[in-house]
């Protein structure tokens, strides 16, 4: 979407900072400025846009939505509703739905997290019990830990919803499938009968996503509203059970895939805000002889915040690379071909996890390298970093996403051991993993990681089988085994992440001027550069490197920070966000960061007076020994 359009748009910029609103007015104002956003919006998609292009735009989109200091309690509707009436609706329900919806007659959220449950699914006890005498399911919430609890827009502003709920039929229950709900009046916007909805209340970020709370209590909805494109209902109660359980997962791969895209849009933010800082900010005096230096001719500056540039374009080039993978097991997927399906859940379950961890770590960093107008809201660093840290838990805990990973990973390891073929991003663990000397090279250092990949894998593996034959049973190994799982799938991650990273920008390279491919293929070897050394000691275990050879890695890095530095001012202006969309005292395009500092400060309403009215009421009779 053009941003200047958006910017153009009045009423959307505040003048009240958000820091100075209620709880309330925060959610009311966000209400304000998304409808006016959502009008732009709309008068930029086409329909008939092309995958990639349509990709470009949710990007962009997201990137432009990231003009509020916090997401819209629209962005449930956009990155979940819609994608699941597109995934689970026949025919007839999209065509019904998705014009209501695209066209924002209702607004909708996805309910699928309840009290008791997030992250096992099949735990969820909201009940959809089927009544063939009048073709209608009963929804209801039989205890308190059953509410639904933390779906956005769901307590204020959605009227409608997609329920993640266990289907019952004549007593028997037929796992869990998505509804299409009416929650509120569509002109009264009250809550229907036997539906309860509320706000979770004051988070870390978020605040004005307007979370909330669902409850039913035998609410009544027809059959037509159980979304039926994998899984059917028929009249007189039959069940249709689809060809796997896991495509009504479907609408959390999606999102999943696209929160790898989102950090790579936060991590460039938060480094643009820091690294532009740090460009206009001098400091301390290492030459007695000389003007206080600006603190990016620092080398831990630069260590702190060339990472996070090099990162945002690794995870961009993994999240195209991905959502080409997606797109075409969507395709797939649509004539019933679901071989290709664990892959891709696998790799999400990889990708979103390491972006969003690696992410939100430097967001952190370039807070820290703020120093103390770092901490400032106005900086806009500390709500980037609550809009990421969020991610490692929603849409999947990372944790429990990278055991999903694990379990394909040693799937894949014991059938490649029987001799079965491997093939996809898991090919590569069919390779050589005996490293015989260390190769420093871009491509040898990945290779490296593909061989560490490798031997943690086949090496919890081998534990999982110890465990088994000590008579422990499957589960038991593998909950016992379960943190060398999860490092087993970091490190298929991190070898996914370096090998996309560096193929991709090796397919750019020749459409580049050989002045722009120089500096891009530093940032490359940057990222391999500075993860070797971060996992040295995987490399010294299974990759054959010396302490000569990381004397090297070290200079090598070194030398790729001093010569990067010319070109750090020009590589954040390149991700080209806007002073209103960085939001930020300290990122602003014409580095007058102190005047900024100073104009928000005194939009602190406690700056309208001299003295505050608690002197009177409260210091001065205190100070005078009054109280
Ligand atoms: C104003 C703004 C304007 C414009 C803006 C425009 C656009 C902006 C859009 C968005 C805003 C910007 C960015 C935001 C981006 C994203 C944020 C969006 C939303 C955030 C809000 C968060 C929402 C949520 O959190 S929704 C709830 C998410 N919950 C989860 O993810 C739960 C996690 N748990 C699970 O997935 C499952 O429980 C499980 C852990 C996988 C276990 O499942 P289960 O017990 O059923 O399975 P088993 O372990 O027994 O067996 C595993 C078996 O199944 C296969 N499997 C599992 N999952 C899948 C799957 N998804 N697909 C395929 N296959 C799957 C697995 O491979 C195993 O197979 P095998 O048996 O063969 O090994
Ligand atoms: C900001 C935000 C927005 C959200 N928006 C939505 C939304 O719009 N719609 C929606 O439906 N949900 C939403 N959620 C809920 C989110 O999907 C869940 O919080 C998430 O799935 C994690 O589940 P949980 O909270 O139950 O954590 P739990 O699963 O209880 O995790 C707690 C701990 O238990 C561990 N754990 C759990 N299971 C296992 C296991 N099998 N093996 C090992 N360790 C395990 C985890 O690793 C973690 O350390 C949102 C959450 C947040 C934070």
């Amino acid at each position: 979407m053009d941003e200047q359009k958006v910017l153009s748009i009045k009423g959307l910029l505040d003048d009240t900072p958000e820091e100075y609103l209620s709880h309330k007015e925060k959610y009311e104002n966000s209400i304000r400025k998304s409808v006016l956003f959502y009008k732009t919006l709309h008068s930029t998609e086409d329909e008939n846009m092309s995958v990639d292009e349509k990709t470009k735009l949710n990007f962009r989109n997201i990137v432009t939505s990231a003009i509020f200091k916090d997401n819209s309690p629209f962005m449930l509707h956009n990155s979940m509703f819609i994608p699941t009436i597109m995934g689970q609706g026949t025919d007839e329900q999209r065509e019904y739905w998705m014009k209501r919806a695209k066209n924002m007659e209702i607004i909708g959220t996805y309910a699928q997290t309840e009290l008791g449950h997030g992250t096992f699914i099949r735990g969820l006890e909201t009940q959809a019990t089927y009544d063939p005498d009048t073709e209608e399911f009963v929804l209801h919430s039989p205890v308190l830990s059953s509410y639904k609890w933390w779906p956005g827009g769901l307590a204020h502003t959605a009227n409608y919803c997609i329920v993640m709920a266990r289907l019952y039929i004549k007593g028997k229950s037929h796992g869990i499938h998505p509804f299409m709900v009416q929650i509120r009046d569509e002109e009264t916007h009250m809550p229907l009968p036997g539906i309860k909805l509320g706000e979770i209340g004051a988070k870390l970020g978020f605040n004005t996503v307007n979370n909330g709370f669902l409850g039913f209590e035998n609410h009544r909805i027809s059959r037509d509203r159980m979304l039926m494109k994998n899984a059917q209902v028929l009249k007189d109660g039959t069940f249709v059970a689809g060809s796997n359980s896991k495509l009504t997962y479907g609408t959390m791969v999606y999102v999943r895939v696209l929160i790898v895209s989102n950090m790579a849009n936060m991590l460039a933010k938060a480094v643009t805000i820091a690294l532009r800082y740090s460009a206009i900010r001098r400091q301390s005096q290492p030459k007695p002889d000389e003007p206080e230096p600006q603190i990016l001719d620092y080398v831990t500056q630069q260590h702190k915040l060339f990472i996070a540039i090099a990162s945002s374009h690794a995870f961009y080039m993994n999240a195209m690379w991905l959502w080409e993978i997606y797109y075409s097991v969507s395709l797939q997927l649509a004539s019933g071909k679901l071989d290709n399906l664990p892959e891709l859940h696998a790799l999400a379950c990889c990708l979103k996890p390491l972006s969003t961890i690696d992410a939100t770590a430097m967001i952190e960093k370039c807070r820290l390298a703020c120093g103390g107008h770092g901490y400032m809201l106005s900086a806009n660093l500390a709500q980037t970093y609550g809009l990421a840290t969020a991610a490692y838990t929603y849409e999947g805990e990372n944790t429990v996403l990278l055991l999903q990973a694990a379990r394909s990973l040693v799937k894949a390891w014991v059938g490649h051991v029987k001799g079965r073929p491997l093939k996809g991003t898991m090919a590569y663990l069919a390779g050589d993993s005996t490293v015989k000397a260390w190769d420093g090279s871009i491509d040898g250092i990945i290779q490296s990681f593909k061989v560490v990949a490798i031997r943690k894998i086949s090496s919890v593996v081998k534990i999982l089988q110890d465990y088994e034959k000590s008579g422990l049973s499957p589960e038991d190994a593998w909950n016992k085994a379960s943190v060398f799982l999860t490092a087993a799938s970091e490190a298929h991650g991190r070898a996914v992440l370096l090998s996309v990273y560096k193929s991709e920008m090796d397919k750019r390279a020749a459409v580049l001027s050989p002045p722009l491919r120089k500096v891009l293929l530093q940032l490359v070897d940057l990222y391999v550069t500075y993860w070797a050394l971060e996992k040295v000691g995987d490399m010294l275990l299974y990759a054959s490197i010396t302490d000569k050879d990381v004397d090297e890695l070290q200079r090598r890095y070194i030398e790729l920070l001093a010569a990067i530095r010319p070109n750090a001012v020009g590589l954040v202006d390149a991700f080209d966000f806007r002073d209103e969309i960085l939001n930020s005292t300290l990122g602003a395009y014409d580095g007058r960061a102190y005047e900024r500092l100073m104009e928000e400060a005194m939009k602190s309403p406690l700056n309208a007076e001299p003295v505050n009215q608690t002197f009177h009421k409260y210091l001065k009779p205190f100070m005078r020994g009054k109280l």
